[in-house]
């Protein structure tokens, strides 16, 4: 049966292609021909533009060739939870985040809740479902938050809806740990019960107790025969004073334990606090963009209804949208027709970019007057680097490309740049490196885009001495992330760098190489509390030039991947810099300058000019590689040019005439050295800064 339905298929794929391109009609005129000709009523064919104002015929099938009895079954029963979705009471609503630190199974779990609440099959289960990303799969981590609303019969077989996001458990995501808050009552800390309390599941903690969240304490990984689930539950008891007789057992893996957590979701957390009477008003929390729809906004309804056809007004930027579609995301988009106060809803509304659909906005029905939903604010960018296209020609393209992903990822700051060598560009902000590395990813996977980046850096801060720049700025204190733009230091008073207060938790066999790291770093050490017999909790202030790029993994080397880090923002502080320029052949190359410690600036140089050596291919001149801290020289290496044997062609003959060859090879060369465009890949400037 399967196989003649098949052969039918392709055979008539065929004769709609053929009838598609011969006639190379416009998809309209050809849709009616396409169906009537069709032996299944319920055949769908689209027509895709191919080149040269052709079209191509992609046809599928509708429901009744595919679906299969229990598929119309669920169907049924879908519709019937779409409708009870309508008046679920806000009393059988909760929202929760599950939070914990990296790999502590965030993802498992919720793909667990999601087969047992039937959202999805247990065949879509093994796949983590809500990490959905190319870049989340290709590194196994999650680096979106992403919600998916669940409906549950609980034990008084009352239905109740579940908003569940999974959250990133890396530092660098943070910032949609805490976006996704906003929009919660409470959350399910997640711990490892192998690994025990880790740095982000202390952050993550303070995070949910900030925002007054009840925390609902889950171990996973039980199922792990070195688990060691009682000396978790004393940790949490000493670091987070939570009483070990409520923290629930669970493997997320196995799916044990799974109805309890569920259970205990509605028996603590409390259900939103909104009010349906009030004036509509709600809050987007997060947004990306569809090629068809534009933006799309994930919105948090604080009051008041929303049905379709209605208009909406966004408070930041006054302008008015007509709705265009409903949908609640079960994990899958499901079209409905209204979303009530504490409800969790997708709309498209043609908002085009992220100047339009901004997170943490309020917005309410057309000219109505609400209070602001605001309480979210994003994080402040960390880490700084230029953006800039392979050729102008890509300009325009890239511009739109990393607008749709700062649309999807509120954290980038992005600021107009230029650069002598690269052009025209941009100088994008991130949480961390990783943050970056996946940004720059993304754009390639996503929107097809390979810009250059140039080497990450933090914001200094100066404070100016000369009164002609004083002017000139209108202000004597200048926040600078690009080290090309930095005075000279005879106009500058004072430099002040950013500071992080980082926590490190680490078994205590690794405390003596860990203290050392961080003394190199510069690190000031704030606290250090044994939490139990084996590990030791310690917080140090540290330079952030000196973490974002490798700290983390010279980290994990030193305790054999046992010890973790997380840190957050600690202001700025008063130090001494410099600026380190590289110069090729007695150019300087802005990209690759640095500011760097006074201290640091010499080794800093060596290290620089060695890897510089390694990295820029040998051309056909030689290339000089200084590194100087302004006038002085701290190091230089040489890169030897490829030589050709100018006396080849000479068999015997005066010596003189050979020194006369090798002579005029000497003065091109020279010459040569003066004008060469020396090509340094773009991965230098980024594997340089690499230790
Ligand atoms: N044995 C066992 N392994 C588990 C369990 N839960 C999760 N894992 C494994 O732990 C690893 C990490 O799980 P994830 O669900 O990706 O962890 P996560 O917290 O979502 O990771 P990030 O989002 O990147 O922070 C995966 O290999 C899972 O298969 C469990 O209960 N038992």
């Amino acid at each position: 049966m399967f196989k003649s339905i098949s052969t039918r298929w392709t055979w008539t794929c065929i004769q709609y292609r053929r009838l598609a391109i011969a006639s190379a009609a416009c998809p309209r005129s050809f849709r009616p021909q396409a169906k009537a000709a069709g032996a299944w009523p319920n055949l769908t064919v689209r027509c895709v533009p191919e080149p040269r104002g052709l079209y191509r015929a992609k046809a599928s099938s509708s429901s009744n060739l595919a679906a299969t009895a229990s598929e119309l079954e669920s169907a049924k029963s879908q519709d019937a939870l779409l409708r009870e979705f309508a008046q679920i009471p806000v009393e059988r609503i909760r929202n929760f985040s599950i939070i914990a630190h990296v790999d502590h199974g965030k993802s498992t779990l919720a793909d667990r809740i999601l087969e047992l609440t039937g959202a999805i099959t247990k065949q879509e289960g093994q796949h983590q479902v809500l990490d959905n990303l190319q870049v989340e799969r290709e590194r196994g981590i999650t680096v979106k938050a992403q919600t998916a609303s669940i409906f549950y019969k609980y034990k008084d077989q009352q239905t109740y809806l579940l908003n569940l996001i999974d959250t990133p458990g890396h530092v660098d995501f943070s910032n949609e740990v805490s976006r996704s808050l906003a929009a919660c009552d409470g959350v399910i800390l997640l711990v490892d019960a192998c690994h025990g309390v880790q740095a982000q599941t202390v952050a993550n903690y303070h995070l949910a107790k900030q925002r007054n969240l009840i925390v609902v304490p889950v171990l996973n990984k039980i199922d792990i025969k070195h688990a060691q689930p009682e000396k978790v539950i004393q940790d949490l008891q000493f670091l987070f004073q939570i009483d070990p007789k409520t923290v629930l057992q669970v493997s997320a893996k196995l799916g044990l334990g799974i109805k309890e957590v569920l259970n205990r979701v509605i028996e603590s957390i409390p259900p939103p606090q909104v009010q349906r009477e009030q004036e509509f008003r709600a809050l987007i929390f997060d947004s990306w963009f569809d090629k068809y729809r534009g933006a799309l906004n994930l919105i948090y309804i604080l009051n008041g209804h929303l049905e379709q056809g209605q208009e909406i007004q966004s408070m930041a930027t006054k302008k008015i949208y007509p709705l265009k579609t409903i949908s609640i995301l079960r994990p899958k988009e499901c079209d409905v027709k209204s979303l009530s106060a504490g409800q969790v809803g997708l709309i498209a509304c043609n908002m085009r970019n992220s100047k339009e659909s901004i997170i943490g906005d309020t917005i309410y029905l057309k000219n109505q007057i609400v209070q602001s939903a605001g309480n979210y604010t994003p994080q402040k960018p960390l880490v700084f680097a230029g953006i800039f296209p392979v050729d102008q020609s890509k300009h325009v393209a890239l511009r739109s490309a990393i607008d749709k992903m700062i649309l999807n990822d509120s954290a980038v700051t992005l600021m107009v740049d230029s650069s002598p060598a690269l052009g025209q560009g941009w100088r994008l902000g991130f949480l961390g490196l990783l943050h970056m590395e996946v940004f720059c990813q993304r754009l390639e996977q996503e929107h097809n885009a390979e810009p250059i980046i140039t080497a990450p850096s933090v914001t200094y801060r100066i404070v100016l001495n000369n009164p002609r720049m004083i002017k000139q700025m209108g202000k004597n204190t200048l926040d600078i992330s690009n080290a090309a733009l930095f005075p000279e230091p005879s106009n500058i008073k004072e430099y002040y760098e950013p500071l992080v207060m980082g926590t490190i938790i680490t078994p205590s066999e690794y405390v003596g190489q860990i203290i050392a790291l961080c003394i190199d770093r510069r690190g000031v050490q704030q606290s250090s509390i044994n939490i139990d017999e084996t590990r030791i909790l310690m917080t140090y202030v540290l330079p952030l030039s000196e973490i974002i790029l490798d700290f983390h993994d010279r980290l994990k080397s030193l305790s054999s991947g046992y010890a973790s880090f997380s840190y957050e923002d600690h202001g700025y502080h008063l130090t001494n810099l410099v600026r380190l320029d590289i110069h090729l052949n007695g150019r300087p190359v802005e990209e690759l300058c640095r500011i760097v410690h006074a201290t640091k600036a010499t080794g800093i140089a060596r290290q620089m000019v060695h890897k510089l050596k390694d990295l820029i291919p040998r051309q056909m001149v030689q290339i000089a590689i200084q590194a100087c801290v302004g006038s002085k020289v701290l190091a230089r290496e040489t890169i030897k040019a490829y030589r050709k044997d100018v006396t080849a062609k000479l068999y015997g003959g005066d010596v003189t005439r050979r020194m006369k060859l090798l002579r005029q090879q000497a003065e091109g060369k020279k010459k040569m050295r003066m004008f060469a465009n020396i090509r340094v890949p773009h991965e230098t400037f980024i594997n340089v800064l690499k230790r």
